[in-house]
Parts: C-alpha cells; structure tokens; sequence
C-alpha cells in the first residue's frame, strides 16, 4: 500500500519509520527539505497513484486548515484525506464537507502513543465511513500496537470522532498527571516517607494506580529525583480547553479535569493576581495583615511597634525549605 505523509516532525517522522517497517510504501513532505522526500505538495500528489490516500500530521488549527486548502486544489475524487494530528474534533466537519464538494474522501484519527508510538505502537481513535476505515486498515495496523486490534484501535463514529474520543482521552490524561503530581508533592512535603522515588517505582506493579504514566512519573524521578530545576511553567495545546468547554455545553461536571487545567495556568504566573486581590479584602474587611513584596509579614503589637509575624518564620512543616516553594517568599 502507498500513502503520502505530510508532516514529519516528532510523531510523524516516527510514524513514517513504524509504517514503512510494516512494508508500507511512504512518501513524506516536510516544509524542513532535509528530511522531506519531495519538494512540495504538488510533487507529493503527483507521485501517489490514484486514488491517493494522504495522511496529514500537522500542528492543529492554521497550519492544519492551510494543508487542507491546498490538497483540495491537488486532489481528485476517489482520494482519501485523513487527519491524525489533534485537531479540534468540529475542525474535521468543515474539513470533511470541503472535501465532498470535488469527491475526495476524509477521516480523521487521534493518535496517542508520543515519542514512545514509533517502538510500542500508537493507540489510534478514528472517525469516518466504514469503507474509508476498511481502506486504510493496513496503515492502521501498521501503527498500532502488536496484539488483538481492538486492544489499541477503535472506529469510534462517523467523522469527527477520532478527535473527539482524543480530546476526551487528553482530559483523561490532563487528571491523571495532577493526580500524581499531588501525591508526589505531598509525599515530598511530609518527612516521614524518606524515599518517595522508591515508593512510586513500587506502585508501578500490583498496585491499582499502576500505569503508563506512572511509569513516566518514575522515568523523570529517576532523572531528576527531586525535580530539581524544572520550572513549574506547564503551556497547554488546546484539548482539556476543547473537553472542558464540551463538559459545560453537555452539563457533564468534569471537577478534576478543570483544576489540572487551571493548575497550568497558574503555573505561567509569575504572581497571582486574584490572590492579590484576597489578600486586599482580608485586609480591608478583617485588618488582616497584608504582605508588600519583598516584605516580611508584619502585625502591629499592643506597643504600637511592627514585627515580624511568627507565621512568617520557616518551620519544618511550612514548606518554606521544600522544592517548589519560591513562591511562599512574597
Ligand atoms: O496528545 C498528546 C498526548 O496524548 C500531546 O502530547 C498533547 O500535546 C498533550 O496535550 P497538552 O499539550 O495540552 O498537554
């Protein structure tokens, strides 16, 4: 079988290595020529055999929308499109009725797996007609994991779907990481556990926690055991965005998903504007004292003179020595 991938970055350039493993014939575009086997798209159209299937693996959005136009202009009617970047799942709509106005087919997949899919395989969620899903079988099973298909693979609906199975299962993920993340903060706050590192590596088996993930969590433990030095500045690509606005439209309260995503914004803050404003009302309302950056917390004593609050003082429980704790210095 012959596809044309266009995109060969991370997940890209590991799929083409994975699918051509598989024996199948890949010809890639990339805007880096040094890795890309044509020039442009038009080269790449002219050099599938009709009718072409085209995989797109580009950053969501623009760049994905761009991609899109341009294939329309190449393509003709019996070719078959399909999206495996993590475009916004009602993208694919628009995409999939451009597309049917000159025959060309469309699908679009979520794809899960990271730098690790191109050795262990990538899970795959795809929507689309079930004759478009048969046609790019062999590609599927070229990407997915070893073993039985539904262990890794799922037709999950009509168009547009794959995306959406994949931005829930980016939700899913956005709670899982908080939810270790929490637990290691926790047990790197309280000195009982002296080995915290250890006791992630022992949930790895047996235990109900045990995952992908945590094996990850243990992985960048094992590199960093404290964590030391990795900014807390986590950005985010959209999808717990796109779940979280679907749970409000669907009136499905998703708590965990919403606190890990506003967990990352709080983390690209330098300082915290709305604790400023909390801080100021305690002031105002209770003559609670209010800190002045750079300055020790102070209290007025029955003498009339400022000192330093004894709640300013480090102890041991107060997480002023701990890594992550900077931000306990305002
Ligand atoms: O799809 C993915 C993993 O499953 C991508 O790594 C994605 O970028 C993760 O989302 P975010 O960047 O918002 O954390």
């Amino acid at each position: 079988m012959q596809l044309g991938l266009i995109g060969l970055g991370k997940m890209g350039g590991n799929m083409r290595d994975r699918m051509k493993a598989a024996g199948i014939d890949v010809i890639g575009f990339d805007t880096n020529r040094e890795i890309s086997d044509v020039a442009d798209l038009a080269e790449l159209v002219e050099k599938l055999e009709a009718p072409r299937n085209i995989w797109v693996m580009v950053p969501a959005g623009k760049i994905t929308d761009s991609v899109m136009s341009e294939l329309q202009g190449l393509l003709a009617e019996g070719d078959l499109v399909i999206d495996g970047g993590n475009s916004k799942w009602s993208d694919d709509l628009g995409h999939a009725e451009q597309f049917a106005e000159t025959g060309v087919h469309f699908m679009d997949c979520g794809v899960s797996g990271g730098v690790w899919g191109k050795e262990n395989g990538y899970g795959l969620m795809c929507g689309g007609a079930e004759e478009d899903v048969e046609r790019m079988m062999p590609v599927f099973d070229a990407l997915r994991p070893e073993g039985p298909r539904e262990e890794g693979f799922v037709h999950a609906g009509k168009v547009g779907a794959g995306h959406y199975a994949k931005m829930v299962h980016n939700g899913i993920e956005y709670g899982l990481m908080h939810a270790y993340a929490e637990g290691w903060e926790l047990l790197e706050a309280k000195d009982i556990v002296t080995d915290v590192h250890g006791c992630f590596k022992a949930w790895t088996r047996g235990t109900v926690v045990r995952s992908w993930l945590l094996d990850l969590m243990v992985k960048a433990l094992e590199e960093t055991p404290h964590l030391e030095g990795i900014s807390e500045y986590s950005t985010d690509s959209g999808e717990g965005r796109w779940t979280l606005e679907e749970a409000i439209a669907n009136a499905v309260p998703m708590p965990v998903l919403a606190a890990a995503l506003f967990s990352r914004f709080t983390s690209r803050q330098e300082n915290s504007p709305q604790m400023q404003a909390v801080a100021a009302l305690r002031g105002q309302f209770g003559g609670h004292e209010v800190m002045q950056f750079g300055q020790e917390p102070y209290h007025v004593t029955k003498e009339g003179q400022a000192e330093v609050s004894p709640a300013a003082q480090p102890k041991q429980d107060d997480g002023a020595s701990r890594p992550g704790a900077a931000k306990s210095e305002h």
